[in-house]
This record gives C-alpha cells, sequence and structure tokens, in this order.
C-alpha cells in the first residue's frame, strides 16, 4: 500500500515531462506510471501542473549563529519552503564564527537543530589561517569546501578571509587528498582593489559595476584553473557572472579539468541598466552585469554551458542597504523565488525544457555534492516536489517574503507562475493557501564520502 498517490501533474522526469502518477511510501518515491486509487492511502491531485523534484539550493548565507538579525536557519527554511527548495546547502560565512574549523562547525550544527523547515548540509571553509583544520573539517561531514579570492565583504575578527594564489594551491593539494570538492569565488583582488582606490564617493552604480569588471572574474577563473590542474582538486565555480569566464571553464572542462560551475537568477533577470533605479537591494559580487553581457549568459545557460543555479541568498538587515553602492552590503535576497523566476523567464518565455530546468535547479548540484537522495523523480529518491502551476500569475509583495529582512530586489516583479505546494519526503510542508505548514521537519543531511 502507498501512503501517497500523487496523480494529475505534469510530472518533470529526468527524461521529459509525463502525464502520470507518483506513487510515495515512507517518504520515499515507490512508484512512476499508472496507479490505482485503490493502492494509495492518500490521493492528491495535482490538476494539470508541473510536478517539478525539490529544488537544490547549495548556495544560501543563513548567518546563524552571531549574525541571525540577519537571517537565521528558522526564517531561511521557510523562505526556501515556501519558493519549492527542499534542501540546501549553506556557507561557511557570514554566521559568527565562520565555519572554519570542527568546533566551529559544531555550533552551527546545534544552533541549526529543529529549526528548519527542509533538509539542509554545511560548507567548510578555507581561509588562510586554517590549512591545518582541513582534514579534520572535511572529515566532520561537510558536503564541500569554499573560499574566495577577492575579499568577503567585512573585517571583523573571526569573519571569514579571502586566500592569495600560494593560500589557494596549499589548500587544494590538501582538499584534493581527502577527495574533496573546493567551490570558489572568483574575482581578481588587485584588479579590484586598484579600481575601487579610484572611486569618488558616493558611488553610484555604474561606478560600482565598473569597479569589478568581466575581466577580474576572468582572470580569477583561470588562475583558479591552473591551480587545479596543478593539484588535481575537484573544483565549482559559484556565481559565476559573464559568458567569457563559462567560455575558460568550458575550456578546462573538455581538457579534462573537473570543474562544475554555478550562476544565479539574478544574473539573468536582472541588469546592470536598472541597478541605479533597484538601488544597493540588487548590490552583489561580481555585480549584475549590462544587457548585452546578459544576453551572452542567456545562450550559455540554454545550451547547457552552466552546470547548475543556486541563489546565493546573502541577506542583511535594511539599514545595511543605506550606503552608496560601495559601503552597502553586497549579497541579494532571493532564495524564496528559486523556481518561478526561472521557470518563468527560462521555460515560460525562452522555451528552455522543464526538464533542464529541473536538471539546473535539482539534479546537477545535488550530484556534485553527493545529496544521493536529493535531486530528482526517480524510485528510491526522497518525495521532494514543487507544483509549479503556469496559469497563474502574481506580482512579489513584500508582506509575501519569509525573509526575517523583508526586502529583495524580486519585490514588485509580476511572475508568470506559481509555487502552489511543496513536499519534503512526502509531507506538505507549503501550500499557496495556507503557507507554511507543521513544526520545522527538516533533516542534517549526511554526507556520504567519496566511494563510501
Ligand atoms: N559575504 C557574502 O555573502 N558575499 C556574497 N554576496 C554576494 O553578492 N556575493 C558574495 O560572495
Ligand atoms: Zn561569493
Ligand atoms: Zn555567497
Amino acid at each position: 500500500m502507498l501512503d501517497l498517490c500523487i496523480t494529475g501533474g505534469r510530472v518533470v522526469l529526468p527524461s521529459g515531462v509525463e502525464e502520470t502518477d507518483v506513487g510515495i511510501k515512507a517518504g520515499k518515491i515507490a512508484r512512476i506510471g499508472p496507479i490505482d486509487e485503490k493502492e494509495a492511502r492518500c490521493i492528491m491531485n495535482a490538476n494539470g501542473q508541473y510536478v517539478f523534484p525539490g529544488a537544490v539550493d547549495t548556495h544560501v548565507h543563513f548567518s546563524e549563529p552571531g549574525r541571525t538579525e540577519w537571517e537565521g536557519f528558522f526564517t531561511g527554511s521557510r523562505s526556501l519552503a515556501a519558493g519549492g527548495t527542499t534542501t540546501y546547502v549553506e556557507m561557511p560565512l557570514n554566521a559568527l564564527p565562520a565555519t572554519t574549523n570542527r568546533a566551529n562547525l559544531q555550533r552551527k550544527l546545534e544552533a541549526a537543530k529543529g529549526k528548519n523547515y527542509v533538509d539542509y548540509s554545511f560548507y567548510g571553509g578555507l581561509v588562510p589561517t586554517n590549512l591545518h583544520e582541513l582534514a579534520d573539517l572535511s572529515a566532520s561531514g561537510v558536503v564541500a569546501f569554499k573560499c574566495f579570492l577577492s575579499p568577503c565583504g567585512s573585517d571583523i575578527p573571526g569573519d571569514f578571509r579571502n586566500v592569495d594564489l600560494n593560500g589557494l594551491r596549499a589548500g587544494m593539494r590538501l582538499l584534493a587528498e581527502k577527495g574533496q570538492l573546493l567551490c570558489v569565488h572568483a574575482e581578481d583582488p588587485s584588479m579590484i582593489s586598484q579600481l575601487e582606490a579610484k572611486l569618488l564617493s558616493p558611488v553610484g552604480a555604474d561606478a560600482y559595476v565598473a569597479s569589478r569588471p568581466v575581466e577580474a572574474e576572468v582572470k580569477a577563473v583561470c588562475d583558479t584553473l591552473a591551480a587545479a590542474r596543478e593539484t588535481g582538486c575537484r573544483i565549482h565555480f559559484v556565481h559565476i557572472s559573464s559568458a567569457a569566464a563559462i567560455e575558460a571553464i568550458e575550456r578546462a572542462k573538455e581538457e579534462g579539468v573537473d570543474v562544475t560551475v554555478e550562476s544565479c537568477p539574478h544574473y539573468f533577470l536582472l541588469s546592470a541598466e536598472e541597478l541605479a533605479e533597484l538601488g544597493p537591494l540588487a548590490k552583489c559580487q561580481p555585480p549584475l552585469r549590462p544587457k548585452q553581457e546578459q544576453a551572452k549568459l542567456w545562450a550559455c545557460l540554454l545550451d547547457g554551458q552552466i552546470d547548475w543555479l543556486a541563489s546565493d541568498h546573502s541577506p542583511c538587515t535594511p539599514d545595511l542597504k543605506d550606503g552608496d553602492f560601495l559601503t552597502a552590503w553586497g549579497g541579494i535576497s532571493g532564495c524564496q523565488n528559486n523556481i518561478d523566476i526561472m521557470f518563468d523567464a527560462a521555460v515560460k518565455r525562452r522555451g528552455m525544457p522543464p526538464e533542464q530546468l529541473a536538471r539546473l535547479i535539482a539534479t546537477n548540484p545535488a550530484k556534485r555534492m553527493n545529496l544521493r537522495e536529493k535531486g530528482e523523480i526517480a524510485i528510491g529518491k526522497d518525495a521532494d516536489f514543487a507544483f509549479v502551476d503556469d496559469r497563474q500569475s502574481y506580482t512579489l509583495t513584500k508582506e509575501q517574503l519569509y525573509y526575517k529582512n523583508k526586502h529583495s530586489p524580486y519585490v514588485g516583479r509580476t511572475i508568470g507562475c506559481k509555487v502552489t505546494r511543496v513536499l519534503l519526503r512526502g509531507q506538505t510542508i507549503y501550500t499557496e493557501e495556507k503557507g507554511i505548514i507543521g513544526k520545522p521537519s527538516g533533516e542534517l543531511l549526511h554526507f556520504i564520502k567519496q566511494g563510501g
């Protein structure tokens, strides 16, 4: 007997969209295909909506412990749940202390207990001072590591620090031994600091964008690729904003470098031309790019050259968004809209097959991060789903946001679809009528080691 049968949906399977049924037993996907009503205790009619696998967001900053006024596990995970993301991996920075050793990871695990509406896991950080702690951190259950090549936006003691190229290579050698994946924020620090030194205050949108050019991204990507070739470390580039960087990564892939690349919805939805009007709410690093650059990035995405999409949800309190474009916090609050804005922009308006979007938001990140129960609608996987109604559209308001700080550059935007229901391991955790349902039931996902 099945616990639940989802019927009447357009199910986004790895092979394509099928009008079929999905059977769930003990939180897992147990059947895909026609199911007799008598075979399930409960029937859920998706009424012609798309049934997507729950999204996997590998790039959020929930800032807990230490900066819970910025976000936190409770509010952050509710935001994800409402948008159809059922798994996240949380970055090692913006919380205090940063996740740079086992003891700090332990504090995160404690802080996260019982507060999560979706399943979760953590990164460890690579910083200039923790080479001797990497092996221990690697063994303590982080899914991957993260480092910055450019400064990270805060000078507070205990906060994250960027590595130089020697530090990068040293870290890579150690992580390569452990088979670990290193995720890299790629912007060249010397190019940026030289350009920043010439900025005149108050710094406007155009001047800010010009201070972090595509060339700085490409240079850092090429330096990182060279270090990966030298050390054999598996790498992943976070939030890439330019086609030129994607092309350099594509060439390295062809050579056999073990590398993947992510981009974020904001690089496709928002542009440098709109930045002055959007204000510092849309300030991020690397910055939004001009429309001409954005069109090239869209071509890369549609062409399959970008492995996945992640939000880089990097929230803060409203006062930190008050300054000019140099002093305001760099980070966009956007993780509640991971699925709907990209479904609208990519599938509805640009003809991307829904199964390609499913790979970008769920399958590919789950595979690379070894989250084996997650990422696709297939037998044996966790029964995590997001129902997407492409016949609805809505205008995003502040009141709809579950973030601790209810701001986002997407507020006021009309989105041509809606996430109407979300399930985590077979249980409904969100509906459009009721909002978030029940108590936090998210679980910590244990990393299964390479070959283990
Ligand atoms: N510290 C931090 O969250 N930085 C992030 N924000 C952003 O826009 N890009 C980043 O790397
Ligand atoms: Zn970053
Ligand atoms: Zn980030």
